[in-house]
């Protein structure tokens, strides 16, 4: 394992839970939520502006949509939401409930198929899913989890990733690109829970080797392991809480990762001020694009 290059700031954003960054390759700008501050964010990289979208409950993950606008998983459901970020049209409500739970990771399949997972918000039930929407409506993929993040697929479309960040562990599946049917799961990787100051798997990204880039929550790290699992490279990250990462920039080799500052300890925030803020790195092995939500798919 090799200690890599280190995240530096390109945006103070001090959001209070940053999370779900997704390259637009179209308009070259990144877009990330802040899901306790209840906003879409839209960042251009060419001249450093950020423009931040109201919405009226938490947004747990969001993508581009095939012919405008985006789709979005917020409490009450996958909203499609207009090119403001406005919510239109309610696609599948949260089956489990807004009491304790809402959605939470997301990602768009190689056919345009948006899977998205919900946090069973007690974090002692294991009441929450993944999900699969598509034209044909809600699927449940899997279920009996805690926080269900860290998704992203193999550069063949075919194994598909997913983390549950509260038990430290990695799986993957095989996938089915015809019809997002996922099977045969497995740990792909599992950190020790005894090294607490080493985080946990959060948000998630494969680049063109397939390796997987994972933000290690409470771990103030992103991490990239190999196919077969194995650790690779950690890339210090000046907050604490690294929550996502996303490839971007001209050839996506701007490895960009999101950050939290909510119910931080105030010694921890003085210590990292840039908690919450938006940070990004350049690596050699540029990353995966990930399709718009298609709704045809
Ligand atoms: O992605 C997320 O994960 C974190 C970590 S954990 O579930 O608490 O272990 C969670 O706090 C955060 O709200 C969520 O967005």
């Amino acid at each position: 394992m090799t200690a890599g290059p280190a995240f530096t700031c390109v945006l103070d954003a001090r959001a209070k839970l940053g999370e779900g960054p997704v390259w637009s390759v179209d308009e070259q700008a990144l877009y990330w939520v802040d899901i306790k501050g209840r906003a879409l964010n839209r960042f251009d990289p060419a001249t450093g502006a950020n423009r931040a979208m109201a919405l009226p409950e938490e947004i747990g993950c969001v993508a581009p949509r095939k012919g405008g606008g985006f789709i979005a998983g917020l409490r009450s459901g996958l909203w499609q939401l207009d090119g403001e970020g406005r919510p239109v049209t309610c696609l599948a409500a949260n089956p489990e409930g807004q009491g304790a739970s809402r959605f939470n990771d997301g990602k768009t399949d190689p056919a345009g198929r948006y899977l998205a997972g919900t946090l069973d918000e007690p974090k002692a039930g294991g009441k929450a899913h993944l999900y699969r929407y598509d034209r044909h409506g809600l699927a449940v993929l899997a279920g009996g989890l805690l926080t269900s993040n860290g998704l992203a697929f193999s550069p063949d479309g075919r194994t598909l990733y997913h983390a549950d960040t509260p038990t430290f562990t990695v799986r993957r599946y095989r996938y089915d690109p015809a019809t997002g049917a996922i099977s045969d799961g497995e740990v792909f990787f599992r950190l020790e829970p005894k090294d607490g100051d080493r985080g946990r798997p959060d948000g998630a990204a494969v680049d063109a080797q397939g390796c997987y880039w994972s933000a290690l929550y409470e771990g103030g790290r992103v991490a990239r392991f190999s196919p077969d699992g194995g650790l690779l490279s950690e890339h210090p990250v000046p907050a604490r809480c690294p929550t996502m990462v996303a490839f971007g920039g001209p050839d996506l080799r701007t490895l960009y990762v999101t950050t939290a500052s909510a119910g931080r300890p105030a010694d921890e925030l003085e210590r990292l001020p840039q908690s919450g803020g938006l940070f990004a790195m350049t690596v050699e092995v540029p990353g995966l694009p990930v399709p718009p939500f298609d709704p045809a798919a």
